[in-house]
C-alpha cells in the first residue's frame, strides 16, 4: 500500500493551512514538524515537507536535510510558503541553492506558494529582524529595488494575506501522477 506523509513547520499558520488542504486532497498522514521523529519518514514512499521562508531559510527544513541518506530513494517534495510573489519561479533559486546540497536539490520536487504577514502579532525575534530588513532595503537605490524589496516596503507594519489554496493544485497532481503512472 503506498503511503504519503505531509509535514509542515508554521510559525504564524499558512503553511499549516496549504499543508491541512494537501493532506486531505491526498489522504495522507499529516504531521507538525516536531511530532513526527525522523525513523518514521521511513514508512512513506512520498514525503512532502512544507516550511515558512524566514530570511530565505526554510523553516524545518532540517528533518529532510539531516536525513537525507535515509530518505533519498523515497518521492520527495518541498513546498515552501513566503511573502514574495510566486510569478517568477527564478527568484527561488538561490533560496534553494542556500537550503539544499546540489545531489538533494536534484532529487526534490519544489513548490512554492505565498504566505502573509501581521506585523502586530510578530514574535519579538521577529519584530526587529523585520525592522533590520526595512532599514538595510530602504538604503538601497531605487533602481537597486527588487520586487520583493518594493513589496517589503509597501506592506511593512500592515496585515498582509496572499495564501490561496487554489495554489497547492500543481502540488497535488504532480503527486497523482507519481501513483496514476
Ligand atoms: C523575520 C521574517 C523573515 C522573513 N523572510 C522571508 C523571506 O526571506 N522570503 C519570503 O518570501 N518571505 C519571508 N517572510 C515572510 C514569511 O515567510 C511569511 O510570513 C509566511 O507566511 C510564514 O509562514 P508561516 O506562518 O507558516 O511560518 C519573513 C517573515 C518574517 C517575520
Amino acid at each position: 500500500m503506498n503511503k504519503i506523509v505531509v509535514v509542515y513547520k508554521s510559525k504564524y499558520g499558512s503553511t499549516k493551512k496549504y499543508a491541512e488542504s494537501i493532506s486531505d486532497r491526498l489522504n495522507a498522514e499529516l504531521f507538525e514538524c516536531s511530532d513526527i521523529k525522523p525513523d518514521k519518514l521511513n514508512e512513506y514512499d512520498t514525503i512532502i515537507f512544507g516550511g515558512g521562508l524566514y530570511a530565505s531559510g526554510i523553516n524545518g527544513i532540517s528533518l529532510i536535510t539531516k536525513n537525507y541518506q535515509s530518505i533519498k530513494d523515497k518521492n520527495l517534495i518541498v513546498f515552501t510558503v513566503g511573502l514574495a510573489s510566486t510569478d517568477d519561479k527564478e527568484i527561488f533559486i538561490p533560496i534553494i541553492e542556500k537550503n539544499f546540497a546540489e545531489e538533494m536539490s536534484n532529487n526534490i520536487q519544489f513548490f512554492h506558494m505565498r504566505g502573509g504577514i501581521d506585523y502586530k502579532k510578530l514574535s519579538f525575534v521577529h519584530k526587529p529582524m523585520m525592522a533590520m530588513m526595512k532599514k538595510i532595503v530602504s538604503k538601497k537605490k531605487e533602481e537597486e529595488l527588487t520586487d520583493e524589496d518594493k513589496m517589503m516596503l509597501d506592506t511593512y507594519g500592515d496585515k498582509v494575506d496572499f495564501t490561496d489554496i487554489n495554489t497547492i493544485e500543481p502540488l497535488v497532481q504532480f503527486v497523482e501522477n507519481l501513483y496514476n503512472k
